[in-house]
């Protein structure tokens, strides 16, 4: 057997991976990249990109619905369900040529496609070669978490790996999971012609600021997806379209098809991490900050792999973390607090740093000061009819401690206040911040503003210091 040695062997192509290869191997390292399956990982191919790609056509479906307000009058969509997924594969094409082993190999890293295994605390075999690396970096995220329910294994079940290559439209799509690939998914299905069920054991979006959450699941209601919530699944049974779901209170949930969404398993086994010593529990490889295994200081994990956050981003922004250590020596650490997520229902939900429950946990509420903002006080949203929605901005201090938003375009608006936040700005910043008129975004301004009012317009000392200036004033 061949062995390659190289400074860095990254294991597993996908958003993390690839980021950490494209890095150092244009900063002068030799990069060894590993990956089993698809080239892009889950985001490309079974993630975010065709999460999104349904999302867009089921939003259109949408607005040939919802505009008599505007004076346009609705009519029913005709939807061609095959050809929608033709929208989210060919969306898939255009994005992977990014992320292939071609342009990855043009960069100079050597690829291989297989799965890889360590063998010992330097070294990993893959594709019939042994590569001994200085470092390593994994990069494996995560899959489907399928649990233990009664029945299951003997029905057709879908995840998110096999969903989207439906053609046939579901009649009746049961969603395990209000969290946000089940809530995603259900909308979408709907608006493109499905009865959706939804069937959540506790809370949905119970990660959430519940205020905010309320406001998505009202729409989700409003627009017929069947929302269950506190309904843990007991048992399914049944057979390729027609499958029957049973919740802890003994309601069966007749469907046609039925979508595991509860939650992500971290990918590991294949790794065998016991014979790189690399410790490891269910979430994911035990690291420190650094994101260096405890255990094995040559081995990073970075992204889902790393037991954290699961977003495409976090993994894009641990890839950073560790280029700059493995490169550079440099002394770098992940933190969590600045790191923002969305989700993509129709009103979008995004959240940076604390929400009100953790600030007034953390700070206590004598010392929070929750600031809002609601859409429907903001011209733009008024125009295009989409007041659904509010911000909501913790702050102590002076300074932003975290905001959350429900509402148009929330994952777009959020970028503003997780810059606030990296960066330690004030209120002050943002309420002096000047916007175009009339944009949705002026709704932090907003809810900045807020912040002063009180202090500018409600003062006596203000009030009697303006009184004075102007007696004087010429
Ligand atoms: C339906 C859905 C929608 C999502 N939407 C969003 C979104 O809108 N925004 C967002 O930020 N995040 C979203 N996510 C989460 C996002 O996809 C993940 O957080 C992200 O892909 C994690 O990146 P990663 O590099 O850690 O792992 P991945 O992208 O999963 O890549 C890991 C790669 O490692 C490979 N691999 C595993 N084991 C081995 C091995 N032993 N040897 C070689 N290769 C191996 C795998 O085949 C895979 O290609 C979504 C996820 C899902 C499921
Ligand atoms: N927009 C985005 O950025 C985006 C979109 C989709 C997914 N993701 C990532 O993927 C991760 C996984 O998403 P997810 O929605 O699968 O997981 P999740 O853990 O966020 O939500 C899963 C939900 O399933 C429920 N559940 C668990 N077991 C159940 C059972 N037996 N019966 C009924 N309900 C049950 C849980 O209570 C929870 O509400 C997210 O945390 C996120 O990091 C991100």
């Amino acid at each position: 057997m061949d062995t390659i040695r190289t400074d860095v062997c990254v294991i597993g192509a996908g958003s993390g991976g690839l980021s950490v290869a494209a890095g150092a191997v244009q900063m002068g390292a030799r990069v060894v990249l590993i990956e089993g399956a698809e080239m892009g990982g889950d985001c490309l191919n079974t993630g975010c990109v065709p999460s999104k790609a349904l999302i867009a056509a089921a939003k259109h479906a949408h607005w040939m619905t919802s505009g008599a307000g505007f004076g346009v009058a609705p009519s029913p969509p005709q939807v061609d369900f095959a050809a929608v997924k033709d929208h989210v594969a060919a969306t898939i094409a255009s994005i992977a040529p990014h992320d292939s082993q071609e342009r990855f190999e043009t960069l100079g890293c050597t690829v291989i496609r297989d799965w890889a295994r360590f063998v010992s605390p330097r070294e990993v075999e893959a594709g019939g070669q042994r590569i001994r690396a200085r470092r390593f970096v994994i990069a494996t995220g995560s899959t489907a978490f399928v649990p233990p329910i009664p029945g299951l294994e003997s029905v057709p079940y879908l995840t998110n790996e096999t969903i989207f290559a439906l053609r046939d439209r579901p009649e009746h799509l049961i969603v395990v999971g209000g969290g946000p690939i089940g809530l995603e998914m259900a909308q979408a299905h709907r608006r493109l012609g499905c009865r959706v069920t939804v069937i959540e054991g506790a809370r949905a979006l119970g990660r959430d600021d519940p205020e905010l959450a309320a406001v998505v699941l009202a729409r989700l209601r409003a627009e017929g997806v069947t929302i269950m919530e506190e309904a843990p699944v007991v048992r399914v049974r049944g057979e390729a379209g027609r499958i029957e779901v049973v919740t802890g209170d003994g309601s069966v949930i007749h469907g046609s098809h039925i979508l595991i969404a509860v939650g992500r398993s971290v990918s590991l086994d294949r790794l065998d991490l016991a014979a790189a010593n690399v410790a490891h529990d269910r979430k994911g490889v035990t690291v420190g900050a650094d994101l260096r295994s405890t255990t094995n200081r040559r081995v990073h994990a970075i992204g889902d792999a790393a037991g954290g956050l699961q977003f495409t981003h976090v993994a894009g922004y641990h890839a950073g973390v560790v280029v700059r250590q493995m490169l550079f020596g440099l002394r770098a650490r992940a933190t969590t607090r600045h790191i923002p997520w969305a989700t993509y229902t129709d009103p979008e939900m995004a959240q940076v740093g604390l929400t009100e429950a953790q600030a007034v946990a953390e700070y206590g509420a004598e010392r929070v000061t929750v600031l809002r903002a609601a859409f429907a006080d903001n011209d733009r949203a008024r125009a295009e009819a989409l007041t659904e929605g509010l911000i909501k901005v913790m702050v102590v201090k002076g300074r932003p401690v975290g905001a959350s938003i429900v509402g148009p375009q929330a994952g777009e608006l959020i970028g503003l206040w997780a810059l606030a936040l990296a960066n330690g700005l004030k209120m002050s910043a943002i309420a002096g911040m000047v916007l175009p008129y009339p944009t949705l975004s002026e709704v932090s301004k907003r809810a900045a503003s807020a912040y002063f009012s009180p202090k500018l317009f409600d003062s006596p000392v203000v009030r009697r210091v303006v009184g004075l200036v102007q007696r004087w004033l010429p």
